[in-house]
């Protein structure tokens, strides 16, 4: 199976009292192990809701979605929750780490809640943050850390059940110029060194260049750049 994520022919509308808010039109996708991906489109044309459908946190209104060859239309809540814990990871433009916790338990959070138990997830938790060389905050609470620190941790805690696939959500949206340009460098050095998919929504421009592929979504189709 060498794709982690395909789409075929899914559509979804919102409903919006009466009327049908339609966002996606009949769109097909798939990613490849490996594969980074960038999709641009203004605000508003359904970046978030194509995301929220891959990962199968929202259900297509038609069409399929199969994460890493598994058919989650198939699946139960309680299957689908499980597939995307064990292959996807998420990093949005707001961190959401946990303020009440230090910066190496909230990276644990991931595996304490697939069951391992606290040493050896704090153990994983360490050797992330030491290969994305934060090491020195693993006692610091998320407001002790700075914008890109707070991101780069949440690179940490998306990537340490070892996803086949990154789904990033503006993920440089908060940042100035250098630190975006700092988190598009690890989040894109570790897909090539862990083989870890990366599908990236945002309306940067700037990085399609570094990017396997890149599509802009217009009225519900995504149009291919490269
Ligand atoms: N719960 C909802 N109910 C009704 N309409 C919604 C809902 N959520 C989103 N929409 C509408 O669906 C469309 C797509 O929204 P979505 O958040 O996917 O866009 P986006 O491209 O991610 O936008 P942005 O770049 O601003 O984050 C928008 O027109 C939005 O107003």
């Amino acid at each position: 199976m060498n794709k982690i994520i395909e789409c075929n022919n899914l559509s979804y509308s919102y409903f919006d009292g009466k009327k049908e808010i339609p966002v996606l039109n009949n769109l097909s996708l798939s990613i490849k192990k490996g594969e980074s991906i960038v999709i641009l489109g203004q605000s508003g044309c359904g970046k978030s809701t194509l995301l929220n459908l891959l990962a199968g946190i929202d259900k297509p209104t038609q069409g399929e979605v199969l994460i890493n060859g598994n058919n989650i239309g198939l699946l139960n809540e309680n299957d689908t929750t499980l597939l995307r814990g064990k292959y996807l990871g998420f990093v949005y433009q707001f961190h959401h780490l946990l303020n009440d916790f230090s910066v190496l338990d909230n990276v644990a959070i991931p595996e304490r809640i697939q069951g391992k138990n606290q040493q050896s997830a704090q153990t994983n938790a360490k050797k992330i943050l030491s290969r994305i060389g934060l090491e020195h905050l693993l006692k610091r609470l998320p407001s002790e850390l700075s914008g890109g620190e707070r991101q780069r941790v949440a690179i940490a805690r998306a990537l340490i059940t070892n996803p086949g696939c990154i789904l990033a959500d503006e993920p440089t949206g908060n940042l100035d110029v250098k630190n975006a340009h700092e988190v598009l460098n690890l989040m894109l050095t570790l897909n090539h060194a862990q083989n870890c998919a990366l599908i990236i929504v945002t309306h940067d421009e700037k990085i399609v260049a570094k990017m396997d592929k890149a599509f802009v979504l217009n009225h519900g189709v995504l149009i291919p750049l490269i």
